[in-house]
């Protein structure tokens, strides 16, 4: 307690915007239930903003930062409440948005790039699409449970076809009950075990931040939703970079090894105890790491340290 009371004596300032935080503008979250939700919930948690459910079948989680409102619902379902006014911040799949047509309906706020796929055709018959009958020389049968997203493209391709609307499981109509399917793909093994061959790709989709455009336009909750998305954008940002760490003792041309350094803002340097040199601290993409670190050897580096990074606010 007493350490509490110390610290938060020290530094005022940080522990009054964190009590004033609970104070701010309600946010009506809509988080995702299904195989996005691990990924969201993590990128909160690594935020520093923790999501606690009740228990399993709990819609209703509590948020550990701000003023949320939360709740647990279907991505499809959250577009619609976003459009309607009733949630003011949610998560769902850019697929759903154009298949929903609520493209300018709803404002994208973060792309997370997290859970990606590809909305494709698939068919047994790899030229399909060249020949343009289906099974027997039937009239061709397209199922998907895209309905939008896959009548607009039979109109695209010309193609005299029959829509068949599913409701899951629709990689194991053909050859049968359809001739293509048009279907969501991440690993390609669910294609794959139904003998499919990819015929075309339509679109490519992934997890993604959504706001209701009242929201937007109010400035007080939109001051908020700016803070969280720049939470969560640092998370994104520290997830594809690593602390590149180093020293180059007295005798090096530290010049002209900052030059050669790959970051786009200048790099922290320090001066070693005494005067014996520098040691420099650069935030890279990850896939730099395996070339930067025997290039800073080669020019004189020693003590090099690659940490992660948790947050990254440029
Ligand atoms: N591997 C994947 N397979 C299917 N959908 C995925 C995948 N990865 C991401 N998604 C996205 O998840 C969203 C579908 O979410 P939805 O909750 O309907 O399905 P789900 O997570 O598979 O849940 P359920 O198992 O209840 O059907 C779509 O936007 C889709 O693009
Ligand atoms: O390319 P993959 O990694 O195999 O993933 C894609 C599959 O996963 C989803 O099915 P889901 O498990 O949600 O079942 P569903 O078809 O009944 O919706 C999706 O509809 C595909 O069938």
């Amino acid at each position: 307690m007493a350490d509490a009371a110390a610290a938060a004596a020290a530094a005022p300032e940080v522990y009054a915007a964190a009590e004033a935080e609970e104070k701010m503008p309600e946010i009506r979250l809509a988080l995702c239930k299904g195989r996005m939700k691990d990924g969201v919930f993590k990128l909160f948690a690594d935020a520093g903003i923790k999501i606690t459910l009740g228990n399993e079948r709990a819609y209703r989680p509590t948020v550990s930062w701000g003023n949320f409102d939360a709740k647990l619902l279907k991505p499809q379902n959250i577009l619609g409440m976003l459009v309607q006014g009733s949630r003011d911040v949610g998560f769902g799949g850019h697929d759903w948005v154009l298949e929903l047509d609520l493209e300018g309906k709803v404002v994208e706020i973060m792309d997370t790039k997290m859970d990606p796929v590809r909305i494709v055709a698939a068919a047994p018959d790899p030229d399909v699409l060249k020949s343009g009958v289906g099974r027997g020389g039937r009239k061709l049968i397209i199922a998907s449970e895209y309905s939008t997203i896959t009548q607009k493209w039979i109109k695209e391709k010309g193609l005299d076809a029959t829509f068949l609307r599913t409701w899951g499981a629709t990689e194991s109509l053909p050859p049968e009950d359809a001739d293509i399917i048009v279907d969501n793909t991440a690993t390609g093994s669910t294609l794959k075990a139904n003998g499919l061959h990819i015929v075309d790709t339509i679109l490519t989709s992934s997890t993604r931040m959504f706001a209701s455009k009242a929201a937007m336009a109010d400035e007080g909750k939109r001051a908020e939703i700016e803070k969280l998305v720049m939470l969560l954008e640092s998370v994104k940002a520290a997830r594809e970079r690593k602390m590149v760490t180093f020293n180059l003792l007295k005798g090096h041309d530290i010049d002209s090894v900052i030059e050669k350094l790959p970051c786009a803002r200048m790099p922290t340097v320090s001066e070693l105890y005494h005067g014996g040199g520098y040691a420099v601290q650069v935030a890279v993409h990850s896939k730099l790491v395996p070339s930067l670190v025997p290039l800073i050897k080669s020019w004189g580096g020693t003590d090099v340290i690659v940490t992660a990074i948790s947050q990254l606010v440029s």
